[in-house]
């Protein structure tokens, strides 16, 4: 007796599997919790398997159907589309962005066409189109020219939403595009239909290697580290999803998400009444594969421990390539 204090008892609380799901802060995962991004190229029967992120694959537009299909019927509740030009040539404007013929705008017409239900967002950049890889349109000297970037973005944004998408999302980092692109859309009258959700918190990461192979948009010089964040800078992250909030996005990001989530946990206390999206890129999903392939943990368990982290930092919404996974998961019991 009073060998222990009364006070340090927790176990208690969390002894039974009722009890312990009582204990959980965060929000449930649920399936339309997920946002699958996925690649299509120009070449109209292509299903060309990527090397550097398993299971994902370069769809063709005729493919859409059949690989959309059962993941729809397993309950997919949104898709993020990034094109990938492979035949026509690229010029340094990205031309080839929201050419009416390309692979973005004719999966969003053929997604719509089979799956009318379906939440299409579209990835709104310039870097996998242009001949320079850069994100925006350049000076002679190389630099970001930032006005010609956002008028030429806002363009590609309401071309996609004439075509039907639902939701578009700048990736580009240019400064002052949300409002350009809110107002662009307002001005075609989708203001009130297209969801403009924005990579707000995007930082020069390590972890984009796959995707850049994916989409093949690695820049031909220099790198990106003038328009994404510096990985260190907290205050440039709070103060860019601040000014997004304020621009006029409906949903802000964080990306990349595991290395981030401190920024995930600000996001939700500088915007609390927005929908926050985190982005769990290719080189996390890469990492989580390659350490389950090495032993180090089991795959699901991993898969599902991080994604549970970024729900209990505040997520609404998770961009992941685990979408598929976690669309059978969800009906399995744990
Ligand atoms: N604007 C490009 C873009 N859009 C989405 C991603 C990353 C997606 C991923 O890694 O899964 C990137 C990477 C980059 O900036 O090179
Ligand atoms: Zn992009
Ligand atoms: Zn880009």
């Amino acid at each position: 007796m009073g060998d222990v204090n009364i006070s340090s008892l927790l176990h208690a609380g969390y002894a039974h599997p009722t009890s312990r799901a009582w204990q959980s802060q965060s929000r449930n995962l649920t399936k339309s919790m997920f946002m699958y991004p996925i690649f299509i190229c120009d070449e109209p029967d292509a299903a060309k398997e990527l090397s550097s992120m398993p299971g994902q694959k370069r769809w063709g537009v005729n493919q859409l159907e059949g690989f959309l299909g059962p993941l729809v019927k397993k309950g997919l509740g949104s898709v993020i589309l990034f094109g990938v030009p492979e035949k026509k040539p690229k010029d340094p404007v990205g031309t080839l962005a929201d050419d009416p013929e390309g692979p973005v705008i004719q999966a969003i017409k053929t997604i719509k066409k089979h799956f009318p239900e379906l939440y299409v967002a579209c990835d709104v950049c310039l870097c996998e189109y242009t001949s320079h890889g850069h994100c925006g349109i350049l000076h002679q000297d190389g630099t970001i020219n930032n006005t010609p970037s956002v008028h030429r973005l806002a363009q590609v944004a309401v071309n996609y939403a004439r075509a039907g998408a639902d939701c578009v999302a700048p990736s580009d980092m240019m400064d002052g595009r949300v409002r350009a692109i809110k107002q662009a859309l307002a001005d075609a009258g989708l203001g009130g239909r297209a969801t403009l959700m924005a990579y707000s918190a995007k930082f020069a990461s390590g972890l984009y290697g796959p995707f850049r192979d994916a989409v093949d948009s690695a820049p031909s010089f220099g790198d990106r580290k003038c328009y994404q964040l510096p990985p260190t800078a907290r205050g440039l992250a709070r103060r860019a999803i601040q000014r997004d909030a304020n621009e006029g996005a409906d949903i802000v990001m964080v990306k990349p998400t595991l290395p981030y989530l401190d920024i995930v946990a600000d996001a939700r206390q500088l915007v609390p009444d927005h929908p926050l999206a985190c982005y769990q890129v290719s080189g996390e999903f890469a990492m989580i594969h390659a350490g389950a392939r090495a032993g180090v943990y089991e795959l699901r368990r991993m898969a599902e421990e991080s994604v549970q982290s970024m729900v209990r930092a505040g997520a609404t919404l998770i961009l992941s390539y685990f979408t598929p996974d976690f669309l059978d998961w969800l009906d399995e019991p744990q």
